[in-house]
């Protein structure tokens, strides 16, 4: 029998967007408006347009407004440019966010970087990226901001544990090992083109997997007790047997509790925090922009 805890990132969630919804009226009283959260959706990726309506509707029910903007799959690039543009000098709208991935034809970083850094709630531009690296206050990428909180909810102080980083995304692997340097963690990074993976990880105490590749690490990979939190969301195939296309994580969820100390399972884990997070940082960025000190407890 396992002895792992579940880590309940669901939970954990709708107890942060209560605090956001809690704090959201004071700013108001401060400013005499509301912070406002605007969402691009590119094409008609399905994943894409259920993040992008669950976004919409947790800031609404976070009494924020949410502005959002469906473009055809066949946007230019500089009309993208232009709306994320327009968005930036728009004073109703605090963050801006846009959803990826993007349709092939256009250029990520190039639509990124045309986000006004004060607005930046996804923290991807060159100013977010930058100050996270340089330990400046500034907006972090949600995924990696949520995965830490649950951390720091579950092991208290990180200092001087070994974490690895499996995975080198901008999204998420390279801001969730900067935030883990933060916190005096020894971090390491792999990637595709790391040599003996199994070996690494077996040295950890915290191991975050975001490789997006299903059931990649394998529960005999862990150190007896570490702390594993799953940033994968991989649909299985229906049509290779699987019930309705299950959801798994990068991890071999069943084989990982068997060593874990503690584990966010898929659903339920990680994935509601990347929301929640968003909340937190159109508030911050509300506030920032507004002149007003950070909203405590957040
Ligand atoms: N601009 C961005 N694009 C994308 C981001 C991002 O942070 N910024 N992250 C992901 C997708 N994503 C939000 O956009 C996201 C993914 C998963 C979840 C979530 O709550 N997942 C649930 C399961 C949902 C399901 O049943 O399909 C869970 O894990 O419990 C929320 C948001 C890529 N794009």
């Amino acid at each position: 029998m396992s002895g792992a805890t579940i880590i309940d990132g669901k939970a954990f969630a709708a107890g942060l967007r209560a605090r956001i919804a809690e704090a959201v009226p004071a700013f108001s009283s401060a400013t005499g408006r509301v912070p406002g959260l605007a969402v691009v959706l590119v094409g008609d990726d399905a994943a894409s347009a259920v993040y992008v309506a669950s976004k919409g509707k947790a800031t609404v029910a976070a009494g924020m407004a949410s502005f959002e903007h469906r473009l055809p799959a066949d946007t230019k690039q500089e009309e993208l440019i232009a709306l994320v543009r327009q968005l930036n000098a728009d004073e109703s709208v605090d963050g801006i966010l846009v959803q990826l991935p993007l349709p092939k034809h256009l250029d990520e970083q190039a639509v990124v970087d045309a986000i006004s850094p004060e607005k930046d709630v996804d923290g991807l531009t060159p100013i977010s990226t930058g100050r996270l690296a340089l330990g400046l206050p500034g907006l972090v990428p949600c995924t990696p901001l949520g995965s830490l909180m649950l951390l720091k909810d579950h092991i208290g102080d990180l200092s001087g544990k070994d974490a690895i980083v499996i995975g080198r995304s901008i999204l998420v692997g390279k801001p969730m090992a900067q935030l883990l340097l933060a916190e005096n963690c020894t971090v390491t990074i792999a990637h595709s083109r790391t040599r003996d993976l199994k070996a690494r990880v077996q040295q950890a105490d915290i191991v975050v997997a975001a490789v997006g590749r299903a059931e990649m690490v394998k529960g005999d990979w862990l150190k007896p007790g570490a702390v594993v939190i799953d940033v994968g969301i991989n649909r299985l195939d229906p049509a290779e047997g699987e019930t309705k296309g299950r959801l798994v994580g990068d991890v071999d969820y069943a084989s990982a509790l068997e060593l874990a100390s503690a584990i966010t399972p898929v659903p339920g884990g990680v994935g509601p925090m990347t929301i929640a997070c968003l909340l937190r940082n159109t508030l911050v960025a509300a506030h920032r922009r507004a002149g007003l000190a950070d909203p405590e407890g957040l």
